[in-house]
């Protein structure tokens, strides 16, 4: 069951610079871990994940978190044993920096310069009226599947195809080739083929700023040849004009139910003049987002089987989401359950210098992350009065009140505060669903446990222990599973303990009770994201492509779809 830490326990600086200031050391060798407790024995496969790792390159230093050197992580699991292996991602990122021994490609929170006589990323000064430089493909948020294949993903239009059991990293993918956009999300959904749902946005096609959803099919015809890529059969789903050419908004994930995509336009936006000149002033991209508190959100209902918006004018007020965490249909409604912050402060608190100089300070949190349920009745009553709270049902308080002109302004219901890093059941995914296991955020945002919420009782589990910073807590079914919550939680834990080493937690997932921990001798990260690879998936015939194998066209112009 949970072990209790005492709820104000806070990290010291020096757990800070081990955590968040230190470059971690790459583990190429599988490694052993001592398990203590007992693995079930039907979980067999691997838990991939990906995250932050090098800070510091020669003398220079990124200034934020979300900037470091994506550093891959793997825990295979077999029979009740455990092997970790790590590895830098090797990006054109990592090798221009490696090479010239400093940073010289811009991340999120830094503007970098290469030098003029080796500039690798010569032909960056082209796609955004020749202002931009190309942008990073330093994939260090999330992992991906794509049919048999797996990249590591950030937030600009490269993803890295890696290999999910020796952590190589393959080909560089260019979205834009395939589908027009200049970013799209690290949080993609998938259908139950496997089919991956992504959004993006399209800065600069034609002065039409826009959000494009996008479906790369599980399967096509050729595709199972080494080499061949299934981006090639992406499709554009749905466009939405942003309401602002200038100043589309951020988005970090969004929104699915069987029927619906949701996506939250929100008043957090990027600057595109800001974006254009940043180069020239020596300032991050960071500098060009802001948080327009006297703006609303709009909420885009799109239908799945129309490719279109709903067209009644949803909107809440300002707020800034990084995580969906599920969303459903009920009764002519579609409810959607984010974390929800009342302003962009969350990302002002990664900023390297607030991590390791007076952290108590520093990184309390303006704006705790809260999870709120919104309603959105999908058929307006036209005769309904203006007024009227057009949500009947009696699962939720959340309101939806009909104003002139086709607007209906929603008032989510608040559920829990204090929690990130939100997963799921994902066999739940755009369906009702009872559990969210999430990360337990209190008065910083780097987590201290491990949450299990239920949605039904509104009551929740926890597991903590001191010294110990959870990861993102991922759900794996039981085999056969009946229940929601039949399974284990893996998380994989940093420690700052002198005498713990940094271990993979198995909880069982109905009672949080920890089934196992791994220990592993290694410089572990902190790390955001990644999935389970059940044994089943590596069958003979999926065999990973060679690292000799590119991307087809790889130097083809960009012809993306409109
Ligand atoms: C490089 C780059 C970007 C990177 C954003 C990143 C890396 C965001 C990470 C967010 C995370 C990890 C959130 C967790 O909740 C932008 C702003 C999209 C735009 C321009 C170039
Ligand atoms: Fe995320």
């Amino acid at each position: 069951m949970s072990i209790p830490i005492a709820s104000s326990s806070l990290p010291p600086t020096s757990s800070m610079e081990i955590i968040f200031g230190r470059n971690k050391k790459e583990q190429l060798e599988p490694v052993s871990a001592t398990v203590t407790g007992k693995i079930p024995t039907w979980l067999q496969g691997t838990l991939l994940r990906n995250g932050p790792g090098m800070h510091t390159v020669g003398d220079s230093k990124y200034n934020h978190w979300f900037d470091g050197l994506a550093l891959l992580h793997s825990f295979s699991i077999k029979d009740g044993e455990v092997f970790y292996r790590s590895k830098y991602l090797q990006s054109d990122t990592y090798n221009a920096n490696i090479e010239a021994n400093k940073i010289v490609v811009s991340e999120f929170g830094t503007m970098a310069y290469p030098d003029p006589c080796k500039n690798i990323f010569s032909k960056a000064f082209s796609y955004l009226s020749h202002t931009i430089p190309d942008f990073t493909d330093n994939c260090l948020i999330n992992i991906m599947k794509c049919g048999d294949d797996f990249y590591a993903t950030t937030e600009t239009n490269y993803i890295r195809k890696i290999n999910p059991q020796t952590l190589e990293t393959l080909e560089k993918v260019d979205y834009r080739k395939y589908v027009a956009v200049n970013l799209a999300t690290s949080h993609p959904h998938y259908d139950e083929a496997g089919n991956v749902l992504n959004m993006g946005t399209s800065i600069v096609d034609k002065g039409r700023t826009k959000y494009v959803i996008f479906k790369i099919p599980a399967t096509a015809p050729g595709t199972k040849k080494k080499g061949k890529s299934l981006l090639k059969h992406a499709e554009v789903f749905c466009s939405i004009p942003s309401r602002s050419l200038l100043s589309p908004s951020y988005y970090h994930s969004f929104g699915v139910t069987e029927n619906y995509v949701i996506f939250l336009e929100q008043p957090f936006k990027l600057d595109i003049l800001k974006m254009a000149t940043a180069y020239v002033r020596g300032v991050s991209w960071a500098s060009c987002m802001s948080f327009h508190r006297e703006d609303k959100t709009y909420i885009h209902i799109i239908d799945q089987r129309t490719k279109k918006p709903v067209p009644t004018k949803f909107y809440t007020d300002p707020m800034v989401v990084f995580h969906h965490v599920n969303a459903y249909e009920e009764d002519g409604c579609v409810l959607f359950d984010v974390i929800a912050y009342e302003d962009s402060s969350l990302y002002q608190l990664f900023y390297l210098a607030n991590l390791n100089q007076n952290f108590e300070e520093n990184s309390r949190m303006t704006s705790v992350p809260t999870l709120k349920r919104f309603a959105v009745p999908l058929h307006v009553d036209k005769n309904a009065e203006v007024g009227s709270n057009l949500i009947k049902l009696a699962s939720t308080r959340a309101t939806a009140l009909k104003e002139k002109d086709s607007h209906v302004y929603c008032q989510p219901e608040v559920l829990y505060e204090g929690l990130e890093l939100p997963r799921i059941n994902y066999a739940h995914n755009g369906k009702p669903y009872r559990y969210i296991f999430a990360a337990e955020v209190q008065w910083s945002p780097i987590p201290t446990k491990i949450l299990k919420y239920d949605i039904l009782t509104k009551s929740s589990l926890k597991w903590g222990e001191e010294c110990c910073w959870p990861a993102e807590p991922l759900f794996v079914p039981t085999p056969g599973a009946k229940d929601e919550d039949d399974g284990v939680i893996l998380s994989a834990i940093v420690s700052t303990h002198p005498q713990k080493l940094p271990f993979l937690l198995v909880l069982d997932a109905k009672n949080f009770t920890e089934l196992a921990r791994a220990s592993v001798d290694v410089d572990m990260h902190l790390d955001l994201h990644g999935l389970f690879i059940p044994a089943a998936d590596w069958s003979a015939e999926k065999q990973i492509p060679d690292k000799t194998q590119e991307d087809e066209n790889s130097d083809a112009p960009i012809t993306p779809q409109a």
